[in-house]
């Protein structure tokens, strides 16, 4: 049987179109951004989100990364504003990092790899549901925030990390109560905005990117703690959960937008 996708040289970004053909597509995410090339939109308008602390419910590791799911069964915890027309629901929110602090996130800015790449998923309730609106082109919006190694480590990092102890292994879950993930933003609200797709199996090309210039930080200690999660199952070989970025996908002419100068 074909092995299911994965970060590994046997089931990894290069052979994903294989059996998602949507991985190679002209509208496919992460990419790389040059500033030279970004044009400022003095039209794009700040984006503003709205989330109920109420509507965390749990946190797991599904083997591919370490996930927090919110309540999305209503307009609970949402983003507007920015690129948006109308209110997106915030369904989950999850990372991806390296096996060392000098890379893992999955979008590169001028040339530089953050140690991780928060994304806070959201979809547009115009649509139905998640499945529904990862059919259409402005069905999902995800805010990406970057992690950046430091001196000055972000306390609000500690609650989700905290709980990795419990989630060590793939299927692991556990409840993850009153959290309000609007205090993992850095300071400024600047953003990048571009057109792409999920950056994992099945890469539909529905997601409006919005990408925070200003990194936040976290400790080196921190990142290790990251990736002490596995992606085995429980009472299987243990496999460290690193590495878990698609590389940048070819841009194909389209504009990523600054919403400063
Ligand atoms: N890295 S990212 O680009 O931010 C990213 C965001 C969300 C997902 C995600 O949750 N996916 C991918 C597509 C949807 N599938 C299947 C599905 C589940 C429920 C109803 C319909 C389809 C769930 C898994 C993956 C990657
Ligand atoms: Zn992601």
């Amino acid at each position: 049987a074909q092995s299911v996708w994965g970060y590994d040289s046997d089931n990894g970004p290069e052979r994903w179109h294989e059996n998602y053909p949507l991985a190679k597509g002209d509208k496919q995410s992460p990419i790389e951004i040059n500033s030279k090339d970004v044009q400022h939109d003095s039209s794009l308008s700040s984006w503003h989100a709205s989330y109920d602390p109420g509507a965390a419910k749990t946190i797991l590791n599904n083997g591919r990364t370490c996930r927090v799911v919110f309540d999305d069964t209503f307009d609970r915890s949402v983003l507007r504003g920015g690129p948006l027309t109308g209110a997106y629901r915030l369904r989950q929110l999850h990372l991806h990092w390296g096996s060392s602090d000098d890379h893992g996130s999955e979008h590169i800015i001028d040339g530089v790899k953050y140690a991780a790449e928060l994304h806070m998923v959201h979809w547009n309730p115009k649509h139905g549901n998640f499945a529904g609106a990862l059919k259409q082109p402005d069905g999902v919006a995800v805010v990406g925030v970057f992690l950046k190694v430091g001196n000055t480590p972000k306390p609000e990092m500690k609650r989700i990390l905290e709980e990795i102890e419990n989630i060590k292994t793939k299927g692991k879950e556990a409840p993850f109560l009153h959290f309000d993930p609007s205090i993992l933003f850095p300071k400024s609200r600047d953003y990048w905005t571009y057109h792409g797709s999920f950056t994992t199996p099945p890469c539909e090309e529905c997601i409006t990117w919005i990408l925070l210039r200003e990194p936040i930080e976290v400790s080196s200690d921190q990142m290790a703690k990251l990736r002490s999660l596995s992606k085995n199952g429980e009472n299987e070989p243990v496999s460290p959960l690193v590495d878990n970025w698609r590389p940048p996908q070819p841009l194909k002419g389209r504009t990523v937008r600054a919403s400063f100068k």
